[in-house]
């Protein structure tokens, strides 16, 4: 592993990353790579996830080439210098932010979208001029394999490379040092992750889970919000990190959501689920097991059946769940759909602020500003209003969690960020000793005062001129006076 690595290291040391004509064309590379072997990424995401091709498509790929078409359209602009505003004692001199990359960096994969959950980082991380590891979930074999044999025959295998396995190789990698670390999955890791990264004093972002609330307001339409909440919740089998993980609402809509979602359901999957090529199975059987449990106890309102074999959970939904019990205390990451009854808004939002940040929140109402009083008073990763997931598709919008579901951010212009230095830079002019005199001792109470008027006194565009023309008019008034 330290030889992986500090290969890397040597070949960004090279400057090799840095000019923007090669990460064009690394990323172009990748965007032929997703191109010319969709049929093998597609068929390796469907195994892994017993998923059909057309829904690995829509789930993961497309998200990719939007993400590098956003690079290849942006990164002129993302990489260039910015220039900066200046005070007067710097008036006379150039300020601006040189955006620079990191280095060589990590990022970690998780097995629920193996394949954009590896490649949007790597966008990021190439569009910024880094070398970079990637090292795919191991509990998505297909896509992990997939990765390995694809990347090195389309990018230059020098800067990126890919290490597969499971916690042992994991935690062989995070002993070495990088100049950021971007980690997907569970928040447990997640603190392993930072806890490595802190002895090199390596920078992280999580992307970590945790319980997405979805308030159903009684003034909404229901129907629209129970269909794009049967959409979000059962994508992926309901194994998706900003997946709607559970409902509040007045008890009185309880039956009418369940009616809905169960209509929606067979619209959506057919009488027999089972045999849906939409729907999705559970990763492994200690995930299948894990949602069995949830089970326990439960009033099913809706679905319930299980198949170990084929590791089938049926859409569910629980009703009247008491909020203390086990499928209220852990990410679901299922198929799984408890209904928790609140009396109104104050309610929910006191239940939602009780609880840890969650990824994502939810709300459904007509009422906008009942919306923007719940974003008001809570606070999670991000928010969809009326709908779920969609925040996710906007790459104007900064992914990530807070607190307990992760912190920092990428997606878009917010990637390439992720993986810069926003580097300041100032180049002074040689002229001004005059004025420099002031910061040169021996100090005094006047240099102050004049510092302070320098430095702390801001003015505008227009004040600036005003103070310019004051100058000339001075420097005027002297001459003549010098000449008469
Ligand atoms: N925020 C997001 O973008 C996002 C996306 C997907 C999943 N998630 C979250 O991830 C979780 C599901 O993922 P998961 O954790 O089951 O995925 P996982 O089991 O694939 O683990 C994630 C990565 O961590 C590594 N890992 C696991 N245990 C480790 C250890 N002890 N030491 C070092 N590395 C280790 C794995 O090899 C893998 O690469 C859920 O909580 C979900 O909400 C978040
Ligand atoms: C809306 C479309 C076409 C795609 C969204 C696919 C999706 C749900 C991606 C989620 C990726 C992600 C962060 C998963 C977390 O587990």
């Amino acid at each position: 592993m330290e030889r992986q690595v500090q290969r890397l290291r040597q070949a960004f040391r090279s400057g090799r990353s840095r000019p923007l004509r090669f990460r064009m064309q690394q990323l172009e590379a990748l965007k032929r790579m997703v191109q010319e072997r969709e049929k093998d990424i597609l068929s390796a995401i469907a195994a892994d996830l017993s998923k059909s091709e057309l829904n690995a498509y829509s789930h993961e790929v497309i998200t990719i080439l939007g993400e590098i078409d956003f690079m290849l359209a942006n990164l002129p602009e993302l990489a260039s210098a910015k220039p900066a505003k200046k005070n007067l004692l710097t008036m006379l001199d150039e300020a601006y932010v040189q955006p620079e990359p990191l280095g060589v960096v990590l990022i970690i994969g998780a097995w629920n979208y193996p394949f954009v959950l590896i490649m949007q980082p790597l966008v990021g991380a190439i569009a910024a001029g880094n070398a970079a590891i990637v090292k795919p979930s191991e509990l998505s074999e297909n896509t992990a394999k997939i990765l390995a044999k694809l990347l090195p025959q389309y990018l230059d295998q020098d800067l990126y490379s890919v290490v597969n396995g499971g916690v042992s190789e994991t935690t062989e990698l995070l002993k070495q040092r990088f100049d950021h670390i971007l980690y997907t999955g569970n928040t447990a890791v997640g603190k392993i992750v930072m806890e490595a990264a802190a002895k090199h004093l390596t920078p992280v972002t999580l992307e970590l889970g945790g319980k997405s609330p979805c308030y159903i307001d009684r003034d909404c339409d229901l129907d629209i919000a129970c269909r794009r909440i049967t959409w979000g919740k059962y994508m992926n089998c309901g194994q998706t990190c900003i997946a709607p993980d559970y409902v509040l609402c007045e008890a009185s809509l309880q039956d009418r959501i369940v009616q809905k979602i169960k209509e929606t359901v067979k619209d959506f999957y057919g009488e027999n689920i089972k045999e849906s090529p939409d729907y999705e199975r559970i990763i492994n059987l200690r995930h299948f097991k894990r949602l069995q449990s949830l089970l326990e106890g439960q009033k099913i309102a809706f679905g319930g059946e299980t198949d170990e074999v084929t590791r089938y959970i049926a859409p569910t939904i629980l009703t009247d769940v008491d909020p203390n019990s086990k499928v209220m205390q852990e990410e679901i990451f299922g198929p799984i759909l408890p209904i928790v009854s609140v009396k109104n808004v104050d309610e929910a939002i006191n239940f939602i602020n009780d609880r840890e940040k969650p990824l994502a929140l939810y709300i459904f109402s007509h009422n906008n500003k009942l919306i923007k009083r719940v974003i008001d008073e809570t606070s999670s990763g991000g928010v969809t209003g009326n709908d779920v997931i969609m925040h996710f598709t906007v790459n104007s919008l900064p992914f990530g969690g807070v607190g307990a579901s992760g912190m920092g951010a990428y997606h878009g212009k917010y990637s390439f960020d992720t993986f810069s230095h926003q580097r300041p830079c100032l180049l002074k002019g040689l002229k001004g000793e005059s004025v420099n005199k002031l910061r040169y001792p021996p100090n005094s109470q006047s240099k102050i005062g004049w510092a302070k008027f320098f430095l702390l006194k801001q003015f505008s565009r227009g004040g600036l001129v005003m103070l310019m023309v004051a100058c000339l008019a001075v420097a005027a008034a002297m001459i003549v006076k010098e000449y008469l």
